[in-house]
């Protein structure tokens, strides 16, 4: 599905715990662009996550206004907000969010289900996507049978397959080798470059420097510094089976 723009309008944020309150988000803006692999990079704790939570309708800001296309996120109930998420966006975790009992293949399949794809059209987007990320051969095991990296693969092949006009990806790569890492960001930038869509990401990893379009770097809930980038990506190097 095409991308549409999205933005950050003066974005506040805090957490409070206990009786402290620490601001995360300190009016923040950000618009990214469709078609555009936008890399969000900083030192932990200053809050990317949480921008990232928040443009992609999983958390509220306490100010500011989220456009996603000619929608104010903010001011959508609950219910649109969940609807916005199910039709327009995919998210590849930190924590990878896969269910213990279902096999690589039946969580990649799963959401399609949820999106209104009947099971043959489920079925084959998610071998496809499964044999992009390298994982055509273990398709069958479940999370306790996969090492992190390969779960990390199926987190990856579960936001693909949705082909969203949104993709958000946090620390898509931490668990890969240099090898799947590379082939990891390869395939965020096809998302963005061949399919259309908005993909925001949000990593440590220099490794995908190379690959975005733009690597916008936030220190302590503000944006530092935007560099859109001109440098042509190195060759894709594939993956095994
Ligand atoms: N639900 C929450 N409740 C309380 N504090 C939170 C919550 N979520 C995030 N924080 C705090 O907000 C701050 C920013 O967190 P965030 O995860 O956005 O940072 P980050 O830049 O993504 O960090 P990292 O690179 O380590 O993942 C941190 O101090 C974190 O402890």
């Amino acid at each position: 599905m095409t991308g549409f723009p999205l933005a950050a309008v003066g974005l506040h944020k805090s957490f409070t715990t206990g009786r402290i309150e620490t601001p995360v988000l300190r009016g923040l803006s950000l618009a990214i662009e469709p078609g555009e692999l936008t890399l969000v990079v900083g030192p932990s704790g200053c809050g990317k996550s949480t921008l990232l939570a928040a443009l992609g309708g999983l958390m509220r800001p306490d100010a500011g206004r989220i456009l996603a296309g000619d929608r104010d996120l903010t001011q959508l109930s609950d219910r649109a907000l969940d609807r916005f998420r199910l039709e327009s966006c995919g998210f590849v975790f930190q924590g990878f969010n896969l269910f213990p009992a279902l096999n690589a293949l039946e969580q990649v399949m799963l959401p399609l289900g949820h999106a209104g794809l009947d099971r043959q059209e489920a079925l084959s987007r998610a071998v496809d996507c499964l044999q992009r990320v390298g994982l055509a051969e273990r398709s069958h095991l479940r999370p306790m049978e996969l090492s992190g990296g390969e779960k990390q693969r199926v987190a990856v092949a579960r936001a693909l397959a949705k082909r969203p006009a949104l993709l958000f990806a946090d620390e898509p790569t931490s668990a890969l080798d240099k090898r799947n890492g590379h082939a990891v960001g390869e395939l965020l930038r096809a998302c963005a470059h061949e399919d259309g869509a908005t993909v925001l990401c949000v990593s440590h990893d220099p490794r995908l420097i190379d690959l975005a379009d733009r690597v916008v770097a936030m220190e302590d809930g503000l944006i530092q510094s935007d560099t859109i980038r001109v440098d042509a990506p190195p060759s894709q190097e594939g993956l095994p089976s």
